[in-house]
């Protein structure tokens, strides 16, 4: 069995790939190696800027896929190694399947704290049926512990109910990951609130098979929207504890009442029911190559400018990799969807070009980094260096801030616009984008580009 395409990997960055190369190139080869039978797909695309686009992410079957796009021939089967001198691929379910072209979106898993080897307590969240034994566990749990300050620790907090949450924090504020302390500031106003709007009633709609193997690619946006994530609690709802600049040293059992105690970096003592680990991914790379790869400290694969491994004829795309070149003024690599899915398009676009002898440039989406989620309620747009990333200590901040309503964040450096935070409808994301792609000197407008009462679009005019 052979292909022009083998792409490896069933979730965001995966089936961009094999999508765009079968729109661009209808009557070449593609297999899809996945190793989940259900894939992830991209919907209702929707171009919020030039560069900033929202979309729903879709679990859908092998066969739909292949019915869009028919050169797309989906196997579900696991790649175990790569014989990249003869360019062919080894999989669990032993076929070998030839190449020109291979691109690896295996993506990542959850980097568990080390104690997570010895309690099955100590639960991460990648996948559905990870979020499945979640629910399951939490329904019976009174006291739960979150560690971690990023991405899923921030959504799991505001979503959780009828349960006591101890959130331990390597920092000085909340989801520092994505904020600074202001904006911190302005969350935590939300995190005491009556949750009891978010009324979560059915399951989250999806397959029915029986036995269909859920596992494996990364969840979305909104994976909580329609699930139950409630611990079993009923008489004093929530309460959120949150410990501050701490880590976990130890975590033991309790003999007696079968909890978990787990010992802080500060000295606290925490009992409880259930830990979540949301401390990061690390890289699905459970496979052999005959030449080595070239991996960062953390075991990401290495890509060039074109997405390039450093093995011939094989690109990586989406979180498994690493974007090992230099990067745009404005731009930066952070492990997220929007990002999985320019990478997957892009691998596509070079793997082409190469292989037709064309030349590439580079997507303009690598100009500037653009992210938008929705944190504690609230719309979160981030542009550029947003938390002043790369400036060092020699930049300007100007805020803006409504209690409840926005929180407006500017990072200006000689009085150019490099990076906004924006939080709730504030509709300056295009502007924003506009200021810091062609680096507009703003001292003519003083302060008067954060004052509400005066529309800023108006100057720009
Ligand atoms: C709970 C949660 C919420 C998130 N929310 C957001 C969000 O709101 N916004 C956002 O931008 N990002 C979010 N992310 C991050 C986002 O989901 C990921 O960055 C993105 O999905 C990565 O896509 P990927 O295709 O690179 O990898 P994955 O989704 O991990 O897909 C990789 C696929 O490859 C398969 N695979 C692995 N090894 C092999 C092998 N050897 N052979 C065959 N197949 C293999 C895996 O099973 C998997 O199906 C969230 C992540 C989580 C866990
Ligand atoms: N809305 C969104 O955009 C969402 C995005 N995601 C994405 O999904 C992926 C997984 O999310 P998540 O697990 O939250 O990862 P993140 O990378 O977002 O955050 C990990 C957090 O854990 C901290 N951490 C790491 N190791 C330890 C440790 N041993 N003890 C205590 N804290 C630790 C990190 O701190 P430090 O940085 O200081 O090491 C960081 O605060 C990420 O790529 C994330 O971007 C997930 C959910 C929502």
């Amino acid at each position: 069995m052979e292909a022009t395409f083998v792409i490896i990997g069933g979730g965001i960055a995966g089936v961009t790939c094999a999508e765009t190369l079968s729109i661009l190139e209808p009557n070449t080869s593609i297999i899809l190696i996945s190793e989940s039978a259900l894939i992830k797909t991209a919907t209702n695309v929707l171009a919020i800027t030039r560069t900033l686009t929202s979309f729903d992410v879709k679990e859908d079957n092998c066969i739909n896929l292949h019915s869009r796009y028919p050169n797309i021939r989906v196997i579900h089967d696991v790649l175990i190694k790569i014989n990249d001198e003869n360019h062919t691929i080894q999989t669990k379910g032993d076929l070998i399947i030839g190449y020109k072209y291979l691109c690896i979106c295996t993506g990542a898993s959850p980097k568990l704290i080390p104690q997570a080897n010895a309690y099955s307590e100590i639960l991460g969240i990648r996948d559905t049926d990870s979020v499945e034994k979640l629910i399951e566990k939490l329904s019976e749990a009174e006291k739960i512990a979150i560690v971690g300050n990023g991405g899923i620790a921030t959504e799991l907090i505001y979503q959780i109910k009828n349960v006591e949450t101890h959130w331990i924090i390597k920092d000085k504020h909340i989801s520092a990951t994505f904020v600074d302390p202001g904006a911190s500031e302005f969350f935590q106003n939300d995190l005491s609130n009556d949750k009891d709007d978010i009324k979560p009633t059915s399951k989250r709609m999806r397959y029915t098979e029986e036995n269909i193997p859920k596992s494996g690619a990364a969840l979305g946006p909104d994976w909580y929207k329609n699930l139950g994530i409630s611990g079993s609690r009923t008489d004093s709802g929530n309460q959120v504890i949150i410990h501050y600049e701490a880590e976990v040293i130890n975590v033991s059992k309790n003999t007696v009442s079968g909890c978990l105690e787990i010992t802080l970096t500060n000295g606290d003592l925490i009992m409880c029911d259930l830990i979540v680990s949301a401390t990061g991914v690390t890289p699905n790379c459970d496979f052999l190559s005959e030449n080595q790869l070239d991996v960062s400290n953390e075991g990401f694969i290495k890509v060039n400018e074109y997405m390039k491994t450093s093995v011939n004829d094989i690109y990586a795309a989406g979180d498994i990799c690493e974007a090992n070149w230099k990067p745009a003024e404005h731009w930066f690599q952070m492990k997220l969807w929007t990002q999985a899915r320019q990478m997957g398009c892009y691998a596509a676009k070079c793997m082409l070009g190469h292989l037709k002898n064309e030349v590439v440039l580079q997507d303009f989406c690598f100009e500037i980094f653009t992210h938008s989620t929705k944190l504690f309620g609230y719309k979160v747009i981030l542009l550029g260096l947003f938390n002043g990333q790369k400036l060092g200590t020699d930049y300007e901040i100007l805020l803006r801030m409504t209690k409840r309503q926005e929180y407006v964040k500017f990072v200006l450096k000689n009085h150019k616009l490099q990076g906004a935070l924006l939080i709730g409808d504030t509709d300056l994301e295009e502007m924003c984008e506009n200021l810091i792609l062609n680096q507009l000197d703003l001292s003519p407008y003083g302060d008067d580009i954060l004052n509400p009462d005066i529309d800023i679009e108006d100057y720009f005019d």
